[in-house]
């Protein structure tokens, strides 16, 4: 029998952490090494030979996790939001120097919400029009999400490819804001109220028509089984692995 992974949680204390530790714990092939939450010191996942860290802390502490566990050697998966394309680029200069070393970022561990945005790419360059509306439980600290930006990005990229040019708004914004915020062309409006937790709408409209994508997160376990297949594959994929698209395939 092939030996177990062993997975080290960063943010381990935290909602996502707390699921990803019991998921880990719970698979056959994975051993939870170390738990490390704000205030534990790094070197405990160094004593407890993580061979794979699972990253669910904050943006503003994520670029220094995932550049100590790039120098370590370590492989790692990251779940945490705030991935600017300056981000990217400083993670893959990082793993330039690390060859062996694997990092998966993903906006979204949910196998739905993959499919949501898979179906909202190939619809884009149908609809004259595309909005997002997202809608978070109130203790969410960033806005848009993570998986509202990388849907606005793969629209406003299926778009360009089809020749679309601005989408029609003839709209003068009385208050700022009140039109959501623009990625790429592509409004996006975030909700935040007691009760949610992670859900999003993607609105297409041509004349007569409108289809809206709907996905709904109700419960974290949803984001388990991407994070283990994430883990299980990404000592295998050396360098910067963008969502799991490419391990569902
Ligand atoms: N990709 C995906 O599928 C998903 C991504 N997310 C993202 O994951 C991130 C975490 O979300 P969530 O679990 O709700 O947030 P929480 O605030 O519940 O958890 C974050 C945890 O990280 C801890 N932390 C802070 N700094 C450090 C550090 N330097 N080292 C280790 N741990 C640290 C926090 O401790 P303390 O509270 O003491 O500050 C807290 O326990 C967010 O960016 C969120 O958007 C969430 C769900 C799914
Ligand atoms: O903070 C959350 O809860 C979530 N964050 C991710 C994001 O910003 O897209 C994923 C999911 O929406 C839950």
């Amino acid at each position: 029998m092939t030996e177990p992974i062993r997975v080290g949680v960063l943010g381990a204390r935290g909602r996502m952490g707390l699921e990803v530790c019991k998921a880990v714990d719970g698979a056959a092939d994975m051993e939870l090494a170390a738990m490390v939450d704000q205030g534990d010191v790094l070197f405990n996942m160094e004593d407890a030979h993580a061979e794979v860290v699972v990253d669910f802390t904050t943006p503003d502490v994520v670029m220094d996790n995932l550049r100590w566990a790039i120098e370590h050697g370590i492989s790692a998966v990251v779940g945490t939001t705030g991935f600017t394309a300056d981000r990217l680029d400083q993670v893959r200069s990082w793993l330039a120097e690390k060859p062996g070393v694997g990092v998966l970022i993903a906006p979204n561990f949910g196998i739905a919400a993959v499919l949501m945005m898979q179906f909202a790419a190939k619809a884009a360059r149908y609809f004259e029009s595309a909005e997002i509306i997202e809608q978070h439980h109130p203790r969410k600290l960033d806005a848009p999400s993570g998986t509202a930006t990388r849907t606005a990005q793969v629209i406003a990229a299926a778009r360009a490819e089809a020749g679309l040019g601005p989408m029609p708004d003839a709209t003068k914004e009385e208050v700022a804001g009140a039109r959501g915020a623009d990625i790429d062309g592509v409004r996006v409006h975030a909700v935040r109220s007691a009760g949610l937790l992670a859900h999003q709408e993607v609105l297409f409209g041509t004349d007569g028509e409108i289809l809206t994508i709907r996905h709904d997160s109700l419960d974290r376990v949803s984001f388990m089984p991407g994070v283990l297949l994430a883990v299980r594959n990404v000592r295998s994929r050396p360098g910067l692995t963008i969502g799991i698209d490419s391990l569902l395939d």
